[in-house]
């Protein structure tokens, strides 16, 4: 499936995940890291799906959003008490999710006074506590203290391997990556201009599939964009 959003396009292969598994998902600023996590958490719609994907399995999903705001003058008890109203009283819950993050010395502030590390903690908590077969987690580092990124790894991964969920975890924080991932996927940018003159290839636009095309070496497409120096031509 592809999506674009300005200049920007993300297309994504088919692939799979299984349970138990941590899945990091590793790229450079803006390569689309969110863009992916909001795909499969279905906030946003890719505007074409191959038919390949049409089978695919409807996942029910836990998102924890990168920017985390709250204007809420609740406590973080309420807030807990109306959006995971089962989990946040389970006691394996409490042991290895609320009491690693420390959530309990959180409970009675307003979430809207709480800072950006507590808000993380908080958001964390909610997002592992709603029941879903897949949890997508955007940057659980991010405004976290160095203590703090370890007890959130450890909670991430005693969780999803006890539940034997599934989880796609955006994170840039390398150590924290390598500790949580089974298994990484890297989303990069790839730099068609740069590797059409290492190959001495040229590549033009096909407007039926919609898709970059290679020229045959020597065709007469091929001569003429060489001789116009335009070895990756994608029309006006
Ligand atoms: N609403 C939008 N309109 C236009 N372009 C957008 C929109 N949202 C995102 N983009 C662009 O899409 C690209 C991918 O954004 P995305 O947030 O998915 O990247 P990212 O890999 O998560 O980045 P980061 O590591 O900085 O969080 C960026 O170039 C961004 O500017």
């Amino acid at each position: 499936m592809s999506i674009t959003r300005g200049k920007f396009k993300l297309r994504v292969m088919e692939g799979g995940s299984i349970d138990s598994q941590i899945v990091v998902v590793l790229g450079e600023n803006g390569t689309g890291k969110t863009t992916f996590l909001r795909l499969l958490a279905g906030s946003l719609r890719p505007d074409r799906v191959e038919s390949s994907d049409a089978g695919m399995p409807e996942i029910n999903v836990s998102y924890k959003a990168q920017i985390m705001q709250s204007v809420s003058t609740f406590t973080v008890r309420t807030l807990l008490h109306r959006r995971i109203p089962d989990s946040y009283t389970q006691p394996q819950f409490v042991l290895v999710v609320m009491e690693p993050l420390q959530i309990d010395k959180l409970m009675d502030k307003p979430v809207v006074k709480l800072s950006c590390g507590e808000l993380q903690r908080v958001s964390l908590c909610l997002c592992l506590g709603k029941p879903a077969d897949v949890y997508l987690i955007d940057e659980p580092s991010a405004n976290l203290d160095s203590e703090q990124r370890l007890a959130a790894s450890e909670v991430i991964k005693r969780f999803i391997h006890l539940g034997k969920k599934t989880a796609f975890v955006v994170e840039h924080d390398i150590t924290m990556a390598t500790y949580l991932a089974d298994r990484s996927l890297l989303i990069c940018v790839f730099d068609w201009s740069e590797l059409v003159h290492q190959l001495d290839i040229t590549v033009r636009w096909d407007p039926t599939k919609k898709i970059p095309w290679i020229n045959k070496l020597g065709s007469t497409q091929d001569r003429e964009q060489k001789a116009a120096g335009s070895y990756f031509y994608l029309g006006n």
